[in-house]
């Protein structure tokens, strides 16, 4: 549908635009990324033919643009310009009839019908009919934007160019826009080239994005592609952070503050208070977390670790409303609170210290293995009651650990307290083999993300070594201490 082939132009003497390629399909929603002054405007410029290009060539349908009446591209392409550009004093609706500016003949302008319904049709779809009749220039900046995309649509266009659609707009109108957007791609194919500052609205909606630097193409790909960390320092100069959407397979981009991340001292920032009732770790500030606990379990950041002790007949229908209503009561808010339960007695809790010089560990074990199962045999149980019987393992670092990290270090984990269970001989009660954990175990990776990169948390890493060595040691002395404690060690 588009095709620009190594196109080069700039303003005067200087280049502005290096040598650039790229082709859009119909029916796609094509993005045009960069930092400012990379050249993004005057690449939407010339596709709509209003800026010349010194060198190579830009062909719609085939045919080059240059070879098109002015009134015919017009029908084929319509702008939508960045709004703090324009400023006139027609009225919403004044504005809009420009649209059908291309369709008028002949130097006396006939309105038809299909005129008509074009624009009526652009009002209703951009939801501004309550703004028909005002001037434009009383309009708020998000208005203005939706006023121009009307116009641009009353052009019923092929293709339609944006400049920054989404700049005035509040959330809502941004999703509205790219979701009807995507309709008419689908619809009536229309094929949407569109500038952004947001990556993630141009992950979201874009099949392929163009990232540009100094007029140069530096990516031309999927999102997943385009949007790479380093490529996008590269361009940016600023540190991004690339994770995955959680429910659209697209990636997201977060910033992150430029200031230092020295590393914090987790040792003057933990205190742990230990009772009958809970054990609560407290930190001085929030914890990047991953746990697989009752309350903020996945991914959270988390100030409150608590491991409440219950009864062992505890069975309710909803633990995680109780647990939190616990949490309430004892002055814990529970949206910043990892919260675990257990059976075991909290006195027998087992806390080990590894400290080394690039990193330190804090470990809690409580244990109890009375609902010690063997996991290779569980598919022949036939019992499905949540007991709180459990060994929760928490383990705090000072260091900044990737996603990935945090998942290695959650099988280290469990990798020791397994070796711990075995060391032990602790076996499923019913299967009467070897158990590898209780039915409920709980594990809790909490991270400080200052201080040293710790890329790699597997066995034999130096976070993955220091794990190991501590939650087998930690978990292998709380197994004991409950064995002593149902007098089955002396
Ligand atoms: N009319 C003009 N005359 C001279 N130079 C211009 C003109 N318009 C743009 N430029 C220059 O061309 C370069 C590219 O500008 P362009 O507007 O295409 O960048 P952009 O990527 O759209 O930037 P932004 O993100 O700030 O909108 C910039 O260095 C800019 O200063």
């Amino acid at each position: 549908m588009i095709k620009v082939e190594n196109v080069s132009g700039g303003y005067h003497q200087k280049k502005v635009i290096d040598n650039v390629s790229f082709e859009v399909k119909k029916g796609e929603i094509f993005g045009i990324l960069g930092p400012n002054g990379s050249g993004k405007t005057t690449v939407l410029k010339m596709l709509s033919g209003q800026f010349p290009v010194s060198k190579g060539s830009i062909c719609i349908n085939g045919r080059s643009i240059q070879d098109y009446k002015i009134k015919d591209l017009a029908k084929k392409v319509a702008v939508l310009p960045q709004i703090n550009e324009i400023s006139f004093s027609y009225t919403v609706k004044e504005t809009v009839k420009l649209g059908r500016y291309a369709y008028q003949k002949g130097i006396f302008p006939s309105w038809k019908i299909e005129d008509e319904n074009a624009v009526q049709n652009a009002i209703q779809l951009t939801n501004i009919s309550h703004l028909a009749d005002c001037p434009l220039d009383l309009l708020s900046g998000g208005e203005k934007q939706r006023v121009f995309l009307a116009r641009a649509l009353a052009q019923e266009p092929e293709i339609l160019l944006l400049d920054e659609p989404t700049n005035h707009l509040d959330i809502q109108h941004q999703i509205s826009l790219f979701d009807s957007l995507n309709h008419w791609v689908k619809e009536k194919q229309l094929t949407v080239v569109a500038i952004f500052h947001d990556l993630n609205m141009a992950s979201l909606y874009c099949s392929r994005l163009l990232l540009l630097n100094e007029g140069k193409v530096i990516s031309l790909d999927e999102p997943q592609n385009v949007l790479q960390e380093e490529q996008l320092y590269n361009v940016y100069h600023t540190k991004l952070i690339k994770r995955q959407h959680p429910n659209v397979p697209t990636p997201l981009i977060t910033l992150s503050p430029s200031k230092g991340v020295e590393r914090d001292d987790i040792f003057s920032m933990l205190k742990t208070k230990q009772s009958r009732e809970t054990i609560i770790v407290e930190s001085s500030k929030p914890l990047k977390t991953l746990s697989s606990a009752v309350i903020n379990s996945g991914f959270s950041w988390s100030k409150f670790f608590t491991n409440r002790h219950v009864d062992m007949n505890y069975n309710i229908d909803d633990p995680e409303s109780e647990l939190k209503d616990y949490l309430t009561t004892i002055g814990i808010d529970p949206t910043y609170t990892v919260a675990m339960m257990t059976a075991a007695r909290l006195e027998d809790a087992v806390f080990k210290i590894i400290e080394l010089a690039q990193f330190s560990l804090y470990v809690v074990v409580t244990a109890g293995v009375s609902n010690a199962v063997d996991v290779s045999k569980a598919y022949l149980r036939t019992d499905f009651v949540y007991t709180p019987g459990t060994i929760n393992t928490w383990i705090f670092i000072d260091g900044n650990l990737p996603d990935s990290a945090f998942v290695q270090a959650m099988m280290t984990a469990t990798e020791a307290k397994v070796r711990a269970i075995h060391e032990n001989n602790i076996l499923d009660p019913e299967t009467k083999t070897m158990a590898t954990g209780t039915s409920t175990d709980s594990l809790l990776i909490a991270s400080t993300q200052t201080g040293y990169f710790l890329e790699y948390a597997g066995t034999i890493t130096p976070l993955g070594r220091a794990i190991g060595q501590a939650v087998f040691s930690a978990t292998n002395e709380a197994i004991q201490k409950y064995l002593r404690r149902m007098g089955s060690l002396s």
